[in-house]
């Protein structure tokens, strides 16, 4: 019988992380289960650091971005010790069951507080990444992705009034998920990202000869290069003067960094925010531990806590095909 649960936000922040504390509250006061907040992250539950949540605290935040119970990553619980304390507190508190909204690093951070937690955990999927097995989408990736549209859009313009070669580095950690996707809806010419393989220092041919082959068929015109963080060993900046060294033209880098992870969520985050949130407290009425709420071809499903993080989930090759094959042709 669960009277009494825990919730945190952990890793990056994702717009609609706010939304699904919000379903969570709502959704456990109706089954008479109190909620409190830690804040910061895995660092409130070592701190003693939260706060009680009532719906009326959790009023108007849906279309909040970041995160009112705020986030960190937490280097302790990395440690056996820093686990086994997290665990006392959850057990200290008297809480039945602990919800984490983060990716799948926290989910790994749950896992460890498991091994000495005899309550009940579930992960909800919030990152911008999207890099989390067991659901289609993150909370937060949408809304990153409008973000980046946003500014590539605006790029493309002052890219065309010089007719120049733009390298627009988007985030995603170790995967493509949102550069192929804004790559795509922003109408880039390239696409880089780990899942094409990553590119070596001064071995440019493969980056180049698109160029060229554009420059060939088009004339001088603009050139939108979408390149995911970590794609080159020297980052962007250096990725963009070695090709301006390569090609006798003005390369320019522009490295997007933390606004995509801000802003207000879009609709599609802020719905799967609420299905999510409510579902997990609705499963662990229901007796799921260590499993974490997902939505696949729209149903919300479970998924193993420890599989979340096994990079599964390809980026969809269909519009990796179309990438290769024809907008960058
Ligand atoms: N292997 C691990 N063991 C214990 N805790 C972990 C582990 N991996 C990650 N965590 C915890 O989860 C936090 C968030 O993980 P991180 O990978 O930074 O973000 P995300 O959850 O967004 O993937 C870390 O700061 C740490 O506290
Ligand atoms: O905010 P930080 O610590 O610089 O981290 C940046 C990283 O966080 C992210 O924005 C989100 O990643 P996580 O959700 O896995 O934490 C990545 O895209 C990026 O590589």
């Amino acid at each position: 019988m669960i009277k009494r649960i825990g919730i945190l936000t952990s890793g990056g922040d994702a717009p609609g992380m706010n939304a699904a504390i919000r379903a969570a509250v709502l959704t456990a006061s109706v089954h008479n289960i109190d909620v409190i907040g830690f804040h910061y992250g895995f660092n409130g539950l070592l701190d003693n650091d939260y706060q009680t949540l009532l719906p009326q605290h959790v009023q108007h935040i849906i279309q909040r971005g970041g995160t009112i119970l705020k986030s960190a990553r937490c280097k302790t619980l990395h440690t056996a010790e820093g686990a086994k304390q997290a665990a006392m507190a959850l057990e200290q508190l008297q809480l039945d069951a602990l919800i984490v909204i983060g990716g799948d690093g926290s989910f790994r951070g749950a896992l460890a507080i498991a091994k000495y937690y005899r309550g009940q955990i579930i992960g909800v999927p919030g990152t911008i990444d999207n890099d989390v097995d067991g659901t289609d989408y993150t909370i937060g990736f949408a809304t990153a992705i409008d973000t980046a549209l946003d500014a590539i859009d605006k790029i493309r313009d002052t890219a065309d009034a010089f007719e120049r070669i733009f390298l627009v580095e988007l985030m995603g950690r170790h995967s493509g998920h949102i550069s192929l996707a804004a790559g795509i809806a922003a109408g880039a010419e390239q696409i880089i990202c780990p899942e094409f393989g990553t590119l070596q220092l001064g071995s440019l041919k493969e980056v180049i000869t698109p160029i060229k082959h554009a420059q060939l068929l088009r004339g001088k015109s603009s050139y939108i290069i979408v390149v995911a963080e970590n794609s080159y060993p020297g980052g962007t900046t250096a990725l963009a003067e070695a090709l301006s060294e390569e090609l006798g033209i003005d390369c320019r880098a522009c490295i997007l960094g933390h606004i995509q992870r801000g802003g207000s969520p879009v609709g599609a985050d802020r719905i799967l925010a609420t299905k999510l949130g409510s579902y997990a407290v609705e499963q662990l009425v229901a007796g799921a531990n260590l499993m974490m709420a997902g939505e696949v071809n729209q149903q919300a499903v479970l998924y193993p806590l420890g599989q979340t993080g096994d990079k599964k989930k390809p980026i969809d090759p269909y519009l990796v095909r179309w990438q290769q094959l024809i907008a960058s042709d």
